[in-house]
């Protein structure tokens, strides 16, 4: 895994904040989230269902469902062209242009959204043609060609109608859609979920070889902790609409600082290494609709005490210092060991 925070940013998602509904008792889903991928990155973004994974990246890319609305922030892209602009300061148009050419998303279960009346190729090539409008057709061919090969499928299946694929088929198909134009950041919400142990395993490899092979970053969204440790360089943690810890992957797996990034961890059998006995998080996320103030973890944390209670996230650097960007966590027990208080026997030390 490579150290990437000194790499230049392609992507930088600033104090964005996201509610469903209009009215004064809509739910503020995302709140406040600042997240960077650098280039060339595998950002890992983890979180239990309906802490808001999706919402944030559909938020960035302005993919939005109604009655999703961005109420604060501001999305930075590089663009190919190097040029850096505010996603959420673009009109549609300049919107469309952009995507699929700047950044590219897979959606949660993309392989069903293929047109069954289709054929393939047919669907590759009107994608590539929307953007290279004065492509020929031997050159849509070509490059159509060259796509399937690049994720591993034999090129006559260019004719095949998407039921003709088994499902790992078919969610290559959209990955090679993503990066047929060669966007800078490929988004990839739940990319595998849907897929067998084995399907799974070989499109998270054949991901990490393109990346390797064309550069692009990535930010992967998963519930499936073990899974990426596998892939990713870096890992965020989302609970409640709020990124809690961001750190290098392999730091944040063996020594987890936020007693909620602890319970994910250890919720998962590590794919590698000996077992451990699996524990999980006590009690359900709380009710975004109804959620009051104060720390949104401290009703199911084994180290709550008194000041959680008023505790706001704030995402500052794990070391006593406080000069460490590399690793943050938002946790109160961190600014007390700041302040010459202990942190919990259970939480220092390597995970064991
Ligand atoms: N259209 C909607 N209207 C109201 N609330 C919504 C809507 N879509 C999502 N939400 C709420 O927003 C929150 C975040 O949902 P989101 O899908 O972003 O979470 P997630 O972490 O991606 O979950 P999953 O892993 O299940 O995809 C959830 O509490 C969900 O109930």
């Amino acid at each position: 895994m490579t150290d990437f925070s000194k790499a230049e940013p392609v992507l930088e998602i600033k104090n964005l904040s996201v509610d469903y509904g209009y009215t004064d008792d809509a739910a503020h889903v995302l709140r406040g989230v600042s997240l960077t991928l650098h280039e060339g990155e595998v950002l890992g973004l983890a979180g239990e269902s309906g802490c808001g994974k999706s919402t944030l990246v559909y938020g960035a890319t302005r993919l939005l469902p109604p009655p999703g609305l961005i109420t604060t922030g501001e999305v930075w892209i590089k663009g190919v062209n190097g040029e850096r602009r505010d996603l959420l300061k673009m009109t549609d148009k300049e919107l469309r242009e952009q995507r699929w050419v700047d950044e590219a998303v897979v959606f949660q279960g993309a392989m069903n959204s293929l047109n069954p009346v289709y054929k393939v190729g047919r669907q590759i090539k009107d994608a590539i043609q929307a953007h290279r409008p004065d492509w020929d057709k031997a050159q849509l061919q070509k490059r159509a060609v060259e796509l399937m090969e690049m994720v591993g499928i034999s090129p006559d299946r260019l004719e095949s109608f998407p039921h003709q694929l088994s499902g790992g088929m078919r969610q290559r198909v959209m990955i090679a859609m993503a990066l047929a134009l060669e966007p800078k950041v490929l988004i990839m919400d739940e990319p595998t979920t849907a897929l067998d142990v084995v399907m799974q395993r070989q499109i998270v490899e054949q991901i990490t070889e393109l990346r390797k092979k064309l550069g692009f970053a990535v930010i992967f969204i998963t519930h499936d902790m073990s899974l990426l440790i596998e892939i990713a360089d870096r890992i965020a943690i989302m609970y409640a609409g709020q990124i809690i810890e961001d750190g290098p992957a392999l730091d944040l797996y063996a020594h987890a600082r936020h007693p909620y990034t602890r319970g994910l961890i250890n919720s998962f059998p590590p794919l590698h290494g000996p077992r451990r006995e699996l524990g999980g998080i006590p009690g359900t996320p709380p009710d975004m609709a109804t959620l009051g103030a104060g720390c949104p973890f401290a009703d199911r944390c084994a180290f709550v005490h008194e000041g959680c209670r008023e505790y706001e996230v704030d995402l500052k650097s794990t070391d006593v210092s406080g000069d460490d960007a590399s690793h943050l966590v938002g946790c109160i027990l961190y600014d007390e060991m700041r302040q010459g208080k202990e942190l919990p026997a259970q939480l220092t030390g390597d995970k064991k």
